[in-house]
């Protein structure tokens, strides 16, 4: 199942071309600069706006092909924007229902239980949108669109208006939609953190071009991109909570090819969950290293090398068994280190985010 989407669409000083496939599940994060094209892209898959050229089928149905295209209203999507647009007037429950009441009862794929059961908005319904805070609207707007039974989820920036610790709240109920929900949801974004945590595909938008379209571990470790996501250069790997050291307040979380120690985020032992790990974080060294402060130590092997933003920076490529892994550091140091596709090293990690 795959979404397929190309359009053409010029706007003075600005051009959208894409030709895309995607996956037809999961979440695929739109990514990139403010003004590359991210939020015209949603609008056209919406078909809020026409493309002068474009095709989209979503999971098999033509939604824009040639002369054909459905009309917004017609097409069986959820539109999440950064602003929840509630009815002011209406308690939560009716804005719910007036969802809800778009779809004919026997087309109805999500219950009106379980929508608010999974975006945690049980408590809410008698209040009206002005008494709730911006991410409770925000899963309200959610739980609406999941109730016209979309077959596509389209969310611009909806965390944008949030605080960190707001938004912070609310990824568990994306990450649980996911996990929960067979809807492909495409994401606009410019947070590399919202990427890490709730992406398994990215798209990489600059100036009206996808520059990359990929699964993300795979993408966010290619040596032509980290150059656009600056600091954030990394990699994000699946992994399982392995142990914990009680005393240390440490879990041991596996991926494949090794194991690293993090800071316990009090998952469960067996949960699945998802490591950042920025290049800034990683050194290299030509043999194990002794009496440091870093906990993790690993052995890897050098893969590509590439200039990085700064003529004083470069980055490697590693592979930790199949996983790989960024390091970026200055020219200088990797070539007295005289890394070369290859050569085995250790690399030291001095900080692992843990997500999800
Ligand atoms: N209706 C329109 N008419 C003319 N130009 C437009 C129109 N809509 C968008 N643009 C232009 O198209 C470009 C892409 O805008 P778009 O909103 O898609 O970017 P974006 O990546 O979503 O940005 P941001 O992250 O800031 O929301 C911008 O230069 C914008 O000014």
């Amino acid at each position: 199942m795959t979404i397929q989407a190309k359009f053409e669409l010029a706007y003075p000083g600005f051009s959208l071309d894409v030709d895309l496939e995607l996956p037809g599940h999961g979440v695929t994060a739109l990514f990139g600069p403010s003004g590359c094209g991210k939020t015209t892209l949603l609008r056209c898959m919406a078909g809020l706006s026409r493309a002068q050229s474009g095709r989209l089928i979503v999971n098999g149905d033509a939604w824009q092909d040639g002369a054909t295209f459905v009309p917004v209203h017609q097409r069986p999507l959820g539109y999440v924007f950064q602003e929840a647009n509630l009815f002011a007037h209406l308690s939560i429950r009716r804005n719910l229902q007036y969802g809800q009441s778009r779809i004919d009862e026997a087309a109805r794929r999500v219950e009106f239980d379980r929508a608010i059961e999974l975006l945690g908005i049980v408590h809410l319904l008698e209040r009206k949108p002005a008494g709730l805070s911006g991410g409770e609207r925000q899963r309200v707007a959610i739980a609406r669109a999941l109730l016209t039974s979309p077959r596509l989820l389209l969310m611009d920036e909806p965390l944008a208006a949030l605080d960190l610790a707001r938004k912070n709240e609310f990824m568990p109920y994306l990450e649980r939609l996911h996990g929960e929900l067979d809807i492909p949801v495409i994401y606009v974004t410019h947070a590399p953190d919202e990427v890490a945590r709730l992406a398994d595909h990215i798209v990489v938008m600059d100036a009206g071009r996808a520059i990359a379209s990929g699964p993300l571990t795979e993408t966010l470790a290619r040596l032509d991109l980290p150059i656009r996501l600056g600091e954030d250069a990394g990699v994000v790997l699946d992994a399982v909570v392995a142990e914990r050291d009680a005393a240390w307040h440490l879990a041991r979380v596996t991926f494949a090819g090794g194991s690293l120690w993090v800071r316990d985020g009090g998952q469960a032992i067996g949960a699945a969950v998802r490591i950042r790990i920025l290049a800034r974080d990683v050194s290299i060294a030509l043999e194990k290293v002794t009496g440091t402060s870093i906990q993790n130590c690993l052995p890897a092997t050098v893969g590509e090398l590439a200039n990085d933003s700064h003529p004083a920076l470069s980055l490697t490529r590693l592979a930790i068994g199949p996983s790989p892994l960024l390091a970026r550091l200055t020219r200088r140091s990797a070539v007295e280190l005289g890394l070369a596709p290859g050569k085995p090293v250790w690399v030291q990690i001095k900080a692992v985010a843990l997500i999800g």
